[in-house]
């Protein structure tokens, strides 16, 4: 059984469609990250799952149960969601203890022993049950605003881009951290992000909203390396796209002959290769013929600007910091590609 399914979701604002015809199931247990760009509708989504909103078509199941249908529609409260949003939102005026258990009841509230249990759980030391919320830190705030969340049990937590808030330094930390607690209490979550490294990392399913739509739902490798088209292929990382003539199991492009990922129709297309699928080697090397016309140095990774003969814009290879030390502006290479290759086919006016 689903914890979450939702069918043919639609909702606008006056004449602007925000949501259209939504498709989306989320397995007991499971963390499923929707990816969006910024104004896409990640937000109006969850408020229509939290009940907040009323959808314009569709229904909402939570738990096997019908929340939001045409002729139903449960109250927030009804519904056991739990919500962590970007700034976390805890109270400045109550213990850290105390935010946790704000949501339980009376009885619930007396226990001090499940508060530590829910910091214990968020990897979070118990002695911080007494301290206010403001002496923590932005990445420990967001994790006891999880605690809070999992303290009801909920058949559902959301989150709504609840790293955004965070510098670089805390955001890995605290998404490792907020997953492992997610997975430790066998929650159900939905995470709404525009951060791509985000939803790859932490979803074991990740889904990219586009017009209102999920245009695919897949494991984070399988979203990675076989995007539905060109535009999910740039939205989803960093992608090389050139032309190409698939023939057979294989497509000539401008980097040679590659091997396609998966059968695709003969005829012109659309080559994706990833950056770090680019090996970039010395002349006495095979492969094609290129020269480097920028280096960007990153320390652990750099990326090369690369001008081949056959193509009017350089293309662009990611190698790691220690190679590109070897290289400079100007210097002959020899560039071949490792794996399989997307092919997207191109209609005639591409
Ligand atoms: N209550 C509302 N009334 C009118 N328009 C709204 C309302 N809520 C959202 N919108 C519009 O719906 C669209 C989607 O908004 P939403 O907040 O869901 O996007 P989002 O993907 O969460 O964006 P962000 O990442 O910037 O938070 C936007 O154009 C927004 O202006």
């Amino acid at each position: 059984m689903s914890a979450l399914a939702i069918r043919g979701l639609s909702k606008s604002f006056g004449d602007v469609p925000v949501l259209h015809q939504l498709e989306l199931e989320v397995e007991q247990g499971s963390l499923v990250a929707i990816l969006g760009a910024s104004g896409g509708g990640k937000t109006t989504l969850l408020r229509l799952i939290c009940g907040f909103e009323r959808q314009d078509a569709g229904t909402i199941s939570i738990g096997g149960q019908l929340a939001s249908g045409p002729d139903l529609h449960r109250r927030p409260e009804q519904r056991l969601i739990g919500y962590v949003a970007q700034d976390g939102a805890l109270f400045p005026h109550l213990s850290v203890g105390r935010n946790i258990l704000f949501g339980l009841d009376r009885n619930a509230r007396r226990e001090h022993r499940r508060a530590e249990a829910l910091l214990e759980l968020v990897g979070l030391p118990i002695s911080y049950a007494a301290r206010p919320p403001q002496e923590l830190s932005g990445g420990e705030q967001q994790r006891v605003a999880l605690a809070r969340a999992l303290a009801p049990a909920p058949s559902l937590v959301l989150l709504d881009e609840p790293f955004s808030a965070l510098d670089a330094a805390l955001r890995a930390g605290t998404r490792r951290a907020v997953a492992d607690a997610l997975s430790r209490a066998g929650a159900t979550a939905l995470l709404v992000t525009h951060d791509q490294s985000e939803a790859l990392s932490m979803g074991d399913r990740v889904g990219v909203l586009r017009h209102g739509r999920l245009v695919q739902i897949a494991a984070p490798s399988e979203l990675y390396c076989h995007p539905v088209d060109a535009e999910l292929a740039r939205f989803v990382g960093e992608a090389v796209l050139m032309e190409g003539h698939v023939t057979g199991p294989s497509v000539a492009c401008a980097l040679g002959r590659l091997v396609l990922a998966s059968a695709t129709p003969d005829g012109p297309v659309m080559v994706m290769v990833r950056p770090e699928q680019i090996v970039v080697g010395p002349l006495s090397g095979s492969g094609c013929d290129a020269r480097i016309a920028s280096v960007s140095y990153y320390g652990h990774d750099a990326s090369l600007g690369l001008v081949l003969p056959m193509l009017e814009t350089p293309l662009l290879a990611r190698v790691g910091g220690a190679q590109a030390l070897s290289f400079r502006d100007g210097d002959a290479v020899r560039l071949s590609v490792e794996g399989t290759v997307v092919a997207f086919p191109r209609t005639p006016g591409q």
